[in-house]
């Protein structure tokens, strides 16, 4: 391969400039190539309130997909998490990296745990996952709090809490970790408690498919424990035919016994975002062995989903 700088695309937004740079260093020390970062203006960025209208799904995804297929980048880097269940067959998800701390955390006033919230704390977030979890554990432990939908990113969200207008917002660790606010948490929510969305804490690094020697290339960071976890989530994401903005959660974790990996447990749960409903299954078994095996265990636990009435809670949305 040539000693070429490799274009990486990116948004301008702080999280993306930070894991951006974080797989630019990270591919240029297996490349040994120079990476160069190309800023890539999406539409997620400029209409961020109306991303619910629009439909949330993949809006930061295409305009770095755009500039992939119109060869003005070389690779591009995305939180997992915000990748549209199907992969165009002209990209090549090259590489998932090993996945950062896939929970959800509060950042709340005076370092409060989320137990502790007073009766009648608001707690800021525009994820219908988030409220259906949050106020199904409400319901089922005596607090009483109110989920109150928002916006925008960290510094907005963060700022609710810091003006006092919320007592506390619901943000994921990994973000917060990558742009170095982590210290800012004031509680690690369990997933027991809250799921994360499907593949949360994980990225997406891509390129074109008839990139043979880059996919080689960028294969070297990825990790594929990783991506047998989130191919399994987001499989089970696909079959409930569920989009981003959608109440679902799933997680695939592995069991370890000491350093040997022996079985992977997949959870998922959909819910009402009042959480008056939920429906929470999980499935443990082997490590699948290949990435449709990892598909069919997705698929598998969407079809109990389902047939516990999954569709039904699905249709309710937030707003
Ligand atoms: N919904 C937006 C989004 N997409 C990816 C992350 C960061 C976490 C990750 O990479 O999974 C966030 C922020 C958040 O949910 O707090």
């Amino acid at each position: 391969m040539s000693d070429k700088a490799l274009r990486l695309g990116t948004r301008r937004s702080k999280l993306a400039m930070a894991q951006s740079g974080q797989v630019a260093d990270a591919v240029s020390q297996v490349t040994g190539r120079p990476v160069e970062l190309v800023e890539i203006t999406t539409y997620g960025d400029v209409s961020r309130e109306h991303l619910a209208q629009i439909g949330g799904t993949g809006v930061f995804v295409t305009a770095l997909r755009d500039a992939l297929l119109r060869g003005e980048v070389d690779f591009a880097v995305h939180s997992l998490k915000d990748l549209p269940t199907t992969q165009p067959a002209e990209l090549a998800l090259a590489a998932v990296p090993e996945r950062e701390d896939p929970r959800d955390v509060i950042v709340a006033r005076d370092a409060l745990k989320f137990t502790d919230l007073p009766r009648g704390a608001r707690i800021g977030t525009g994820s219908p996952r988030r409220m259906a979890q949050l106020n199904a554990y409400a319901r089922g432990h005596g607090l009483d709090i109110e989920t109150v939908p928002i916006r925008g990113n960290v510094d907005t969200r963060i700022g609710y809490v810091r003006d006092g207008e919320l007592d506390a917002v619901v943000l994921a660790a990994a973000g917060l970790n990558r742009i170095g606010r982590g210290d800012e948490v004031t509680d690690f929510l369990s997933v027991d408690t809250v799921l994360p969305a499907p593949g949360q804490g994980a990225l997406a690094i891509e390129c074109t498919a008839d990139d043979a020697d880059l996919i080689a290339a960028l294969g070297e960071l990825d990790d594929p424990l990783t991506r047998v976890a989130v191919t399994a989530e987001r499989s089970l994401l696909a079959a409930l035919e569920a989009g981003c903005s959608a109440p679902v959660g799933a997680l695939a974790d592995l069991l370890a016994d000491g350093q040997t990996v022996k079985e992977m447990r997949l959870r998922g749960v959909v819910g009402t975002t009042d959480g008056s409903s939920l429906v929470q299954l999980s499935t443990t078994g082997p490590v699948p062995e290949s990435h449709d095996r990892a598909v069919a265990l997705g698929r598998e636990l969407a079809a109990e989903m389902l047939a516990q009435g999954a569709a039904g809670l699905m249709g309710e949305r937030a707003h």
